[in-house]
């Protein structure tokens, strides 16, 4: 079967990139997915996630190799698998990054991707259900919305901040973004609303032209001397090639788009060859540059029902808002978890806040690995643009294998020193009347006072808060791997629209941002 368009990766940007392209009724469209549908009630549950993030239900549960950085610690790297991607076992914050972050692409070559020349695309993709006005869109496919949870924690933690001092933010995605509130999320009617629900979702089986594939694992990019010509996958254990007539859209994410331009050829040429593979095209900068939001948490135990928590309490608390949120979608289980925090300057000379909170309605961790009988709640901070760069390797040729993932966690030690200066604004927060007279039980920093004893506690429980990018950077030096047209530099027919592209990590959540990044690919290729 030939299409014009294969999109390989149904995640945030193979979403858009496949529903945006299908509204050409003249263009065939594929999208090939390794995982499923991504329509199940615990991807559209919001409280679910919880389920999902420790798991491999939906869910790739990735491990990094050790972090000298973290004392030698294997970090977690959950990304999503199915429908929506990563964007549909997410915690829903919807956040852009800051105005300079986007300034600082533009700066470094890539024309076109500068802050008001992507706050279009912000505005096209998404639908605000509070806020109208210049910053904003209300008729794009990805809803955005005040939490419906009611939670009093919100106003607690509010509270806390205005007690220390901290600016309130109702608008992290406005004018400023420094200040302090309660996130809105990307969902509708208590709901969660993956990038697949909003751009995909709608068009199957409605669209002719739009050929949505899931439990099929692209193997290798095909090419005809320099051009991209289609995919090898496996689907139910057999083999099939796809042709493409026009492009090959990788929309991988953060570790597989590298991996898969790997074992098909495209990379450092002579890691391709250590694994036997054939260099089509030696390009240098493919899985390099990986950034992560390197994160640390405080956790606190605290009496009450409006926290997650295992007991007797707790159970019948849940039982009664799940049927509050099977009636009317309010209540708990419409929660993201990281209902409120962020951004904050370490410096208050800083053009731009550097590190971001997430305040949590449960007690946190390991990523929900390790469970705490104790209700309780939780606060990240996490370096938004950290200085370490770590890489994407093959382990092997076999794109079905896991890759080698090194985020190089707190290796530059800048890192480690603005982790530490958040770590004491994030317990000024925690140490305010209002949430200090909460708590009972200080889990992970008691007793903890000198500098020495907190940067050893940040390398010793430290980890990502989800946001690997960079992986095959946008630019135009020697290191880059696409061109600001997200096209494969030296080759053909091929482009790359996911988080890997981005040259270096915004400061705040990714979603919404690689959502952008999709819109504006879409108008490069119509
Ligand atoms: C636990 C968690 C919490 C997060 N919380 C937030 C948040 O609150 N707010 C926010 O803005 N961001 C958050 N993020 C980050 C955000 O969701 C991601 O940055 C974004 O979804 C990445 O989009 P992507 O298109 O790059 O990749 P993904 O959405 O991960 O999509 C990649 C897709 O490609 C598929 N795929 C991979 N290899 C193949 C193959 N060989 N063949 C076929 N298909 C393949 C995968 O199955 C997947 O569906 C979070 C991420 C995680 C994991």
């Amino acid at each position: 079967m030939d299409m014009d368009y294969i999109v390989i990766g149904g995640g945030s940007g193979g979403s858009v990139m496949a529903g945006r392209l299908s509204e050409n009724a003249d263009v065939q469209v594929m999208l090939l997915e390794a995982g499923g549908r991504g329509d199940s009630w615990l991807v559209n549950t919001p409280a679910a996630a919880v389920a999902m993030l420790p798991t491999r239900i939906n869910n790739y549960a990735f491990e990094t190799v050790p972090q000298a950085g973290l004392n030698g610690r294997r970090g977690y790297q959950p990304r999503g698998k199915g429908l929506g991607g990563s964007s549909a076992i997410n915690a829903m914050v919807y956040t852009r990054g800051h105005r300079s972050d986007y300034d600082h692409w533009a700066a470094l070559g890539n024309a076109g991707w500068s802050y008001d020349e992507l706050l279009p695309y912000f505005k096209r993709s998404e639908n605000n259900g509070r806020i109208q006005d210049g910053f904003h869109g209300n008729d794009g496919p990805l809803h955005v919305s005040d939490l419906q949870t009611q939670n009093p924690f919100q106003q607690i933690y509010l509270n806390a901040a205005r007690e220390a001092g901290f600016p309130i933010n109702d608008d992290f995605n406005g004018a400023t973004q420094e200040g302090l509130g309660v996130y809105q999320v990307t969902q509708r009617n208590g709901e969660r609303w993956s990038a697949a629900r909003g751009y995909l979702q709608p068009h199957m089986g409605q669209r002719q032209n739009l050929h949505v594939e899931t439990g099929v694992q692209v193997t290798r990019i095909l090419f005809e001397g320099r051009r991209a010509v289609g995919v090898e996958c496996i689907q139910s254990g057999s083999k099939r090639v796809i042709r493409a007539r026009r492009e090959v859209i990788l929309c991988a994410g953060a570790f597989q788009s590298p991996q898969l331009l790997m074992v098909s050829g495209v990379g450092p040429g002579a890691h391709l060859q250590q694994h036997g593979i054939e260099v089509l095209h030696d390009l240098p900068g493919v899985g390099q540059n990986l950034q992560d939001h390197p994160d640390f948490i405080f956790g606190y135990a605290a009496k009450s029902l409006d926290l997650m928590g295992i007991s007797l309490g707790g159970t019948a608390h849940m039982a009664k808002e799940t049927l509050t949120y099977i009636r009317t979608r309010q209540g708990f289980i419409g929660t993201n978890y990281a209902e409120a925090g962020g951004f904050l300057k370490t410096d208050p000379s800083l053009a731009a806040p550097d590190v971001q909170l997430h305040f949590v309605v449960g007690l946190v961790e390991d990523h929900a690995r390790k469970l705490h009988a104790a209700h309780g709640y939780s606060c990240h901070v996490c370096v938004l643009r950290p200085k370490s760069r770590g890489q994407v390797t093959l382990a092997h040729a076999d794109a079905r294998q896991a890759p080698l993932i090194d985020p190089a966690f707190l290796a530059h030690d800048d890192d480690l020193e603005t982790l530490l200066k958040g770590y004491k604004l994030t317990q000024q927060l925690m140490n305010a009347p209002a949430l200090a007279s909460v708590r009972h039980q200080d889990v992970f920093t008691a007793g903890v006072q000198t500098d020495d004893q907190i940067r050893h506690l940040l390398r010793e429980r430290s980890d990502t808060v989800y946001h690997p990018v960079g992986t095959c950077k946008m630019g135009t030096d020697a290191m880059a791997v696409v061109s600001p047209t997200l096209q494969v530099h030296g080759l053909e027919g091929l482009r790359v629209v996911d988080a890997s592209v981005m040259p270096t990590l915004i400061g705040a959540n990714t979603n919404a941002t690689v959502i952008a990044m999709a819109e504006k690919a879409v108008d490069l290729i119509r």
